[in-house]
């Protein structure tokens, strides 16, 4: 059965297995702190003891909130997640570690409470609907309010600049780029026998390749993007055609082209979070009881 407890216990795994993953490009994982010079891993462990409390207190709220329209529903979720950010900045001291992984992992925990209690089935397609469907419009709401505000976000000057929606667009979207790419090249990967750190970082790389990741943009520009989607392309192209890749080492070698360019693909790593949850998901409900996902030791 899933439950708020399995639930929590799940997105603050996925949080782990994301931060320890390492090396990574650009972003901050056990060897270094990739592009970013305000955070390293001790403060990703420290915002995800702050923030993990609140994945029980956004599935009661979906749970609460079930018979509710979808927009009600976002907006009692929305309060627990600015709760949920508040936590994060006082235990970061006002450092952005998981801004965009609130957001996308607590309507995911969030839409798990609302589907309980409405006695439907959880597995990832369904997460992924009820996502969609309590995000309906999102975009166009928060997105189209920006033009009337004066102190724009990132993601809000972006859309405002290029039409690109970031994380609220893939929300809306179900998550589709995890569904559709990043899941099924992480279970690829595990079924080629792949270890779960190496099968994760492929999928971080088929992250980068599609997702328009407004971190980059507002970093590097589109130029910035595009040359992140390229050289994530190439290393999977490569791994695909060599035997011996060394995907270790091209990974470090991008780490050090992002980190000098001040590139981070934050957006990816936050989506790579949530195929983990999917996938976490995916394995305790396959097992009928909300048995705890196969562990991997962190690191
Ligand atoms: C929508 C969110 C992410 C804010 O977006 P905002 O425009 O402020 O920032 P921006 O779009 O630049 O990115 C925010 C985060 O999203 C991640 N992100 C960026 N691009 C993408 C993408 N394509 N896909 C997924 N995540 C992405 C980044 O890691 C970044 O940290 C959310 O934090 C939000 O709505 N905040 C307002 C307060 C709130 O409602 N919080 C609770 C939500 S449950
Ligand atoms: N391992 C990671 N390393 C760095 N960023 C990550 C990682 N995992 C997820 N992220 C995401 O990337 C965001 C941090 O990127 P970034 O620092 O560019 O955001 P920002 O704080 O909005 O920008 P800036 O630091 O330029 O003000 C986090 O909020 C988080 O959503």
């Amino acid at each position: 059965m899933i439950n708020a407890a399995t639930i929590s216990d799940l997105a603050r795994y996925a949080l782990l297995r994301e931060v320890s993953l390492s090396p990574k490009p650009g972003l901050v994982d056990r060897y270094n702190n990739g592009a970013h010079t305000d955070m390293d891993y001790a403060l990703f462990l420290l915002s995800i003891d702050a923030i993990s409390p609140f994945f029980k207190l956004f599935y009661e709220q979906g749970s609460v909130t079930a018979n509710l329209s979808p927009p009600l529903a976002l907006q009692a979720l929305r309060k627990t997640g600015i709760a949920c950010e508040q936590a994060m900045f006082k235990a970061t001291g006002g450092v952005n570690t998981h801004k965009g992984a609130v957001f996308a992992l607590g309507l995911l925990c969030g839409a798990a409470g609302r589907l309980t209690a409405k006695h439907h089935t959880v597995n990832v397609a369904t997460l992924c609907a009820e996502v969609s469907a309590i995000c309906h419009n999102l975009t166009e709401k928060d997105l189209g309010q920006a033009k009337r505000n004066n102190t724009l976000t990132a993601g809000e000057k972006i859309y405002l600049t290029y039409g690109l929606s970031g994380a609220r667009g893939e929300a809306e979207g179900g998550f589709a780029t995890v569904c559709r790419y990043a899941l099924p090249a992480y279970t690829g990967a595990l079924t080629q026998g792949m270890p779960a750190d190496h099968a994760e970082l492929i999928s971080l790389l088929t992250l980068m390749s599609y997702n328009e990741d407004t971190n980059v943009i507002s970093r590097a520009g589109l130029s910035g993007l595009k040359f992140v989607q390229q050289q994530a392309q190439k290393i999977l192209f490569a791994l695909k055609e060599e035997g011996d890749f060394d995907l270790r080492h091209q990974t470090e070698a991008l780490n050090a082209a992002f980190t000098s360019q001040g590139i981070s693909p934050g957006g990816s790593a936050d989506l790579l979070s949530v195929m983990l949850f999917l996938y976490y998901i995916q394995v305790a409900f396959s097992k009928g009881e909300g048995a705890s996902a196969e562990r991997e030791s962190v690191c």
